[in-house]
């Protein structure tokens, strides 16, 4: 007899149970998860701090996988594939923007109970974070200078990320591979092609659709991070030595694919 239920479990269905080897807590390795939380403090909101971050970068590190997948499969010719994670980042996205909601139920005063501990540590030192902007096209590599204090693995993967193809070099393949030219001079001809030519290009076109949603949501986070920053620090500087809000409004103007919003200007 289940403990759930009426009826016993026929043994064809005790999936799993056969030589009792694999657990939940040790399949998902939960005690090694739940012994990396650490509050530098006494104080009663660093654990929802630490949390929250520790669940970004786990949503970043399946972002990375997904998108390295995604392309992949641009390159491949795949885009149906394409389509389908990207369907999966983007609600990934949505839920990164939405848990900001839970970090803004701490109070300002709350957080600065333990902030001078933080410094000189800060968001922008995740790796993982850059590596995203890089692989999706924003490469700017005047920040490995902030990674100072990074390994030599971190460093090296960031490096990596600088050389190898973004998305958008994979989305130029998957139009070449129709026979649409994507030279500099090209490329806005070919994006026009595209969006006016449904009938023969509606698979290159929703994904360029879906490329905007990436970029559009990555904004959106953006956004909705430096009003919480507002909300949390006002005007006072950045742990990590920036202006603070000043800097991160600046960053909410960026485009992944730029081409792809100048495209609207001339349909
Ligand atoms: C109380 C909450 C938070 C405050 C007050 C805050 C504040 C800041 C500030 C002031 C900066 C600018 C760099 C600096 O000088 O420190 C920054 C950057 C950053 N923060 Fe936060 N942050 C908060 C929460 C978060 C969370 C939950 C994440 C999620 C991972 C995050 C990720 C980042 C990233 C990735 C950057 C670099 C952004 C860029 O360079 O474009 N922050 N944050
Ligand atoms: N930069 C923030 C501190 C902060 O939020 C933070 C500190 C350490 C690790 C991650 C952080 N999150 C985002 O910046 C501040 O200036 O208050």
């Amino acid at each position: 007899m289940g403990i759930d239920g009426d009826a016993p479990v026929p043994p064809h269905r005790r999936f799993g149970e056969e030589g009792g080897r694999l657990s939940y807590g040790g399949y998902l390795r939960l005690p090694e998860l739940l012994a990396q939380q650490r509050p530098q403090s006494e104080a009663p909101d660093e654990l929802l701090f630490i949390t929250i971050h520790q669940v970004y970068e786990l949503w970043f590190k399946l972002l990375l996988h997904e998108l390295e997948n995604a392309r992949e499969a641009m390159f491949a010719g795949e885009l149906w594939r394409a389509r389908h994670l990207f369907r999966r980042v983007h609600a990934v996205e949505k839920v990164l923007i939405e848990q900001v909601d839970v970090l803004e139920t701490m109070t300002p005063q709350d957080f600065l109970t333990f902030r001078e501990k933080l410094a000189p540590a800060s968001g922008f030192q995740s790796v993982q974070f850059r590596e995203l902007e890089f692989l999706s096209g924003l490469k700017d590599e005047r920040y490995l200078g902030s990674f100072r204090h990074a390994s030599d693995t971190e460093l090296a993967r960031l490096r990596r990320r600088l050389e190898e193809p973004s998305l958008w070099d994979a989305y130029l393949t998957a139009l070449s591979q129709r026979g649409l030219p994507v030279s500099d001079d090209e490329i806005m001809g070919s994006l026009l092609a595209v969006a006016r030519d449904r009938g023969s290009y509606d698979d290159l076109w929703q994904l360029a659709e879906d490329l905007l949603t990436h970029d559009a949501t990555a904004a959106q986070w953006r956004t909705r991070h430096v009003q919480m920053v507002e909300r949390q620090i006002g005007t006072k500087s950045g742990t990590g030595g920036s202006t603070g809000a000043p800097y991160l409004r600046g960053r909410t103007r960026l485009h992944y694919f730029p081409l792809l919003w100048e495209l609207r200007a001339w349909l």
